[in-house]
């Protein structure tokens, strides 16, 4: 992984799209550049047992069309058995020693809120840190409150080499602000999700540059 994946990371469960198919929201994403790809199947009508395992499989197929990387969020087991490219974890999903030791050399990415969660996050060889929420997100239900930028700032200015994507009610309008701070690269839902011209709004957000 290189820092430039983790420019555009497109996140996605059957639960964020309602206009389109998914898979056909994701190709198009795919199409028009998204840089990598988390397969994040969660909520009260996320998909389960067989037609789970087998949408988790469409979308790597697609990825691995397009050489994008494929990152399963949460599901260790899912990730291991489709050999995913990547997992993400949160603090209340797995300790990170433990996730670590069960998938090798497999992409690592770990949400954190803290400093001791970011030294936590590298003891372990993290591959990236997910920090948000930047801005308010209808995304995810239990999200904690946007933090801004200020916390990424300073773990920028504090772990210069560490991979960051921002993740939380980021799109168009904040995107600048969010690259300016420091991060390496944005993880958007529903500003993907909800575009009317995906190719428009993918295009947009690859071309923002921090300065
Ligand atoms: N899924 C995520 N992906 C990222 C990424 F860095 F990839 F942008 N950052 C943060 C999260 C949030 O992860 P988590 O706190 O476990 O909640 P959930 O499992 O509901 O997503
Ligand atoms: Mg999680």
């Amino acid at each position: 992984m290189n820092n430039h994946d983790l420019k555009l990371y497109f996140i996605m469960g059957s639960a964020n799209v309602h206009k389109r198919p998914p898979l056909e929201v994701l190709e198009e994403a795919l199409q028009s550049g998204i840089t990598m790809f988390q397969f994040r199947e969660k909520g009260p009508d996320a998909l389960t047992g067989q037609a789970y395992e087998i949408f988790a499989q469409s979308c790597q197929k697609l990825c691995k069309q397009y050489h994008i990387p494929f990152i399963v969020n949460d599901d260790i087991e899912l990730a291991l058995k489709l050999g995913a490219d990547g997992i993400h974890i949160g603090q209340d999903d797995f300790p990170v020693a433990v996730i670590r030791e069960k998938i090798g050399d497999m992409l690592l990415g770990v949400s954190v809120h803290t400093k001791d969660e970011v030294h936590t996050a590298l003891q372990y060889a993290a591959d990236y840190v997910g920090i948000g929420p930047i801005f308010a997100t209808t995304s995810k239900s239990d999200a904690k409150p946007p933090s801004g930028t200020e916390f990424l700032q300073q773990v920028r200015s504090e772990h210069p080499d560490l991979p960051i994507v921002a993740i939380g009610g980021i799109d168009e309008s904040n995107a600048q602000l969010v690259f300016k701070a420091g991060a390496h690269g944005i993880a958007v839902i529903s500003a993907i999700c909800e575009s009317v011209n995906i190719k428009d709004t993918v295009l947009t957000l690859t071309s923002i540059q921090p300065s």
